[in-house]
């Protein structure tokens, strides 16, 4: 029987700490951290998970700006408030929800973004220090799961782990997270073979595929840790997992479901890094 970890009990922890550190700074007085998300066109998921964003800044108090563009955004425009943002001393955080629509140019905005805004910490700056191990934005997924992991109270330092999928987004970073802390990495991938037994030497196994319920108990060592990134919607529009919960709940030693797994870690996570972002700029 695994212990069901909740990203969500967690997140409500962290943004309680969150809140207190917001009154401090309105107590002093002090200007409050503004997270800024760029919007374009009306995908429903995309419009639902921005507005999780703002309701989570609103819930701890911090400031949050919600920049909505139409479909028919050109990519000179799009730039235009990357850079007005990124000039806007009241700004510390920028985020442009992805994906974008067709025909716009996602990895260039993300590039325009100033690294010292970006909450998202997809600029290559702040890839390459990941990969340096220096301090800089570490994605919030990514950073979800290793504080699920801490709370599991499940070391990585020597374990073997494996991540199933690769996007620049989750699991290229969340490796590297496993291996900055001393885990046994491996990546797998469409074109990795035997991919349940490979899955299945895994401690922990972090599931970042985007294919609803694929991994099921064959795909689980006895007692490891599983962790759910998927956010797949079945026919019904419901959330589902990458995990088969029901097949695999009996016998991990720990799992994450979803909803309420690693989501609202991301959502806290990319407060936190707001929270960094104006440490740095208010010389902290
Ligand atoms: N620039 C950018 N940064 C992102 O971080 C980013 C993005 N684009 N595009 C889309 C993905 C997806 N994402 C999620 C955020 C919250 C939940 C979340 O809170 N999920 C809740 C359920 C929410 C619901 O019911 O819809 C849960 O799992 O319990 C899920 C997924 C952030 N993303």
């Amino acid at each position: 029987m695994a212990q069901v970890i909740y990203g969500s009990e967690v997140s409500k922890d962290i943004r309680a700490q969150l809140s207190e550190q917001m009154e401090a700074l309105r107590g002093a007085g002090a200007r409050m951290p503004k997270l800024a998300v760029i919007l374009v066109g009306n995908n429903p998921a995309s419009l639902s998970y921005v507005t999780g964003k703002e309701k989570a800044c609103a819930q701890v108090g911090m400031e949050s700006e919600l920049i909505r563009l139409p479909e028919a955004t050109t990519q000179d425009e799009l730039m235009a408030v990357v850079r007005r943002l990124n000039e806007d001393p009241a700004v510390d955080g920028i985020l442009c929800q992805l994906p974008l629509p067709r025909g716009l140019d996602s990895a260039q905005v993300i590039r325009e973004i100033r690294p010292d805004k970006d909450v998202d910490g997809f600029h290559p700056i702040n890839v390459g220090k990941l990969y340096l191990k220096e301090d800089g934005f570490v994605p919030c997924t990514p950073l979800g799961c290793m504080e699920l992991l801490h709370r599991m109270g499940v070391n990585p330092s020597g374990k073997r782990a494996v991540v199933l999928g690769r996007s620049n987004l989750v699991g290229a970073p969340v490796a590297r997270l496993l291996l900055n802390e001393n885990a046994t990495v491996t990546i797998c991938h469409s074109k990795t073979e035997n991919l349940p037994q490979v899955c299945a030497e895994a401690d922990i196994l972090i599931a970042a595929v985007g294919r609803a319920k694929m991994v099921t108990a064959e795909y689980v060592k006895e007692g490891a840790a599983v962790i759910d990134v998927g956010i797949n919607r079945n026919e019904q529009g419901k959330l589902v997992g990458d995990v088969d919960f029901a097949s695999v709940e009996p016998k991990a030693g720990f799992i994450t479901p979803v909803p309420k797994g690693v989501g609202p870690m991301t959502i806290t996570m990319l407060l936190k890094n707001t929270l960094k972002a104006y440490r740095q700029h208010e010389g902290e």
